[in-house]
């Protein structure tokens, strides 16, 4: 995560609250919205909008406009506004708000970074039609405020925030008057969500017509507080010029996609998913997964056992079937029926070249495969090896590695910042689906298509939620599910499944919760 040491404890408490009550829709947003725009693509976005006859100026003004609405249910009218306004175009969108708010009453200080010459363009008109005095920020720029416009720097970010920005950054922060950002808080890259210097922790955000990955990525998820998505005018059409590549993990992406079960269909039509057991001192994880791919409606589901581990197995599984594997050739053996077309390899699989044998059969298979923990960190000193026989192979392999064993298959990533990216990368080197995980995961496709996830409350940081991740990806794959989607629906469901359980989760309860999750989700 990008550093925050700027921000302090107050980031760190708001990081915990925010991750009790993930998910929350934007209030303006049309809820079929998912699309997100990185700033370049939103920069196209306002020219297209420009080009079909929309005047520049007046998406500035909406967008003051939206800014001071949201101002308006912040504080009531005769409260006292700072406006922090930038060199750009962002400032122009305070200038609009500053401009509006004393029309309806409000006390507002207008507070420049530059001078008002420099500014061009609607910035510039926006500020002449600011009639108020100008001051440059100082230390005490919030006194006596009941709320900050944070209007210093948007989409136009491209470098670290220092001197006399930083130090109105940090005097706002510090104010603990409540901040209302302009499009991104200040300092958030809207693309990766990363800090470039020093940002703004508002309270609320405005952002207009899509919202950007650095909304949802950490930290600038946290950064922007609420956040509402206002209509400034852009037409729809212009998202098919744009073409779109990262979109909000939601159900509306693959709900039309997901399994049900049919009427006159049968438990083999529902596909059959091999979960692979780790040695006698690690069956849970590989139960866990079973558990979780038939909650998640695979027809049938066998936990492929080392000798070893057998007893342990059989003594605890029920609807699950258990097979004695005998290592990698007893796996390829098990697989070479080819009923059996998924398979869950990975967790508590025990890292080494036993592992790798074993990955190495399911990837010799046909059957759809999902690795994970152990049989990812064993490929770290091969990691081509492994690419290149998921590469050789026709049918589709899920990666589902967390920031540590991301690491260790491709340790050159880690210099991207964007974690959007850092996945897109893993996805087209490996040729898997990857799905980077936190509380802000990525599933990224090698054709650069991807989705972020913000509906993951922070109990799932508990031993074996990634197992069950795993066995729900397999047994959406189980069920011809493809592998991007069914890796977005089960990072979804798996968030889903967790705010359900609530308080005191422990990964037994994600399974069990899945009857709820999918029953809202199938509808009256
Ligand atoms: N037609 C449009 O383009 C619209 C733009 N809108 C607003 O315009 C914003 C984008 O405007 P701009 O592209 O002008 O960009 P910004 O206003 O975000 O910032 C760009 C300016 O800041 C400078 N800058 C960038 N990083 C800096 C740093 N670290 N330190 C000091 N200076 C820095 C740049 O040199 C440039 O002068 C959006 O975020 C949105 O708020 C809205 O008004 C809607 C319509
Ligand atoms: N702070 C967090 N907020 C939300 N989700 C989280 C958080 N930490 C971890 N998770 C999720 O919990 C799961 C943990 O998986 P993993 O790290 O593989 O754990 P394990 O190996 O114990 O199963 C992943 O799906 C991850 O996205
Ligand atoms: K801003």
């Amino acid at each position: 995560m990008a550093n925050n040491s700027s921000i302090g404890i107050e980031w760190a408490e708001r990081f915990e609250t925010l991750l009790d009550n993930p998910g929350e829709e934007p209030a303006a947003i049309a809820p079929d919205a998912p699309d997100l725009l990185t700033p370049q693509e939103m920069g196209a976005a306002d020219r297209l909008a420009v080009a079909s006859g929309v005047r520049s100026s007046a998406l500035m003004e909406r967008a003051g406009e939206a800014v001071a609405a949201v101002a308006e249910s912040m504080l009531p009218p005769g409260g006292r506004v700072a406006v922090l306004a930038g060199p750009g175009n962002n400032g122009g969108d305070g200038f609009v708000a500053a401009r509006l708010l004393t029309e309806r009453g409000y006390r507002v200080a207008v507070f420049l970074i530059g001078d008002r010459d420099s500014l061009k363009g609607d910035a510039s008109l926006m500020a002449r039609a600011w009639k108020g005095p100008i001051e440059a920020p100082g230390r005490d720029l919030a006194h006596g405020a009941g709320l900050i416009i944070d209007a210093l720097f948007g989409a136009g970010l491209d470098r670290p925030i220092e001197g006399a920005a930083a130090a109105a950054i940090e005097a706002a922060n510090e104010s603990r008057v409540p901040i209302l950002a302009v499009d991104l808080p200040s300092g958030v890259d809207g693309a990766s969500g990363a800090i470039l210097g020093q940002a703004i922790l508002a309270t609320e955000t405005v952002t207009f017509f899509r919202r950007k990955p650095g909304h949802l990525l950490m930290p600038g998820r946290v950064l922007a507080g609420r956040l509402t998505l206002a209509d400034i005018g852009h037409d729809l059409s212009i998202l098919h010029d744009i073409g779109p590549m990262a979109f909000h993990n939601s159900p509306t992406l693959w709900l039309d996609g997901l399994p049900r079960p049919q009427l006159d269909g049968h438990k083999y039509d529902r596909g059959h998913a091999l979960v692979v057991s780790g040695p006698i001192t690690g069956t849970g994880a590989a139960r866990l997964a079973a558990r979780a791919a038939l909650r998640i409606g695979a027809g049938l589901v066998t936990v492929a056992s080392p000798p070893d581990a057998i007893v342990a197995n059989a003594a605890q599984l029920t609807a699950i079937m258990v097979m004695r594997m005998y290592e990698a050739d007893g796996l390829a053996e098990i697989l070479a029926d080819h009923r059996k077309n998924a398979v869950v390899i990975g967790p508590a699989l025990g890292v080494g070249d036993g592992a790798i044998a074993m990955v190495s059969a399911a990837l010799d298979s046909d059957a759809a495969t999902v690795v994970d923990a152990d049989g990812l960190t064993s490929f770290a000193a091969t990691p081509d090896s492994l690419f290149m026989r998921i590469k050789g192979r026709g049918a589709p392999v899920v990666l589902t590695p967390h920031e540590g064993e991301f690491s260790r298959l491709f340790p050159d990533l880690g210099i991207l910042s964007s974690k959007l990216d850092r996945a897109r990368e893993a996805a087209m080197r490996s040729g898997a689906v990857v799905v980077l995980k936190g509380p802000d995961t990525v599933v990224a496709a090698p054709d650069g298509i991807a989705t972020v996830a913000d509906n993951a409350p922070a109990d799932l940081a508990t031993a074996g939620a990634g197992d069950v991740l795993a066995g729900m990806i397999g047994g959406l794959m189980a069920q011809q599910m493809p592998a991007f989607e069914a890796a977005t629906a089960g990072v979804w469901l798996h968030g889903a499944a967790a705010a359900h359980v609530g308080r005191g989760l422990i990964s037994e309860d994600l399974p069990e919760a899945l009857p709820a999750v999918l029953s809202a989700l199938a509808g009256p």
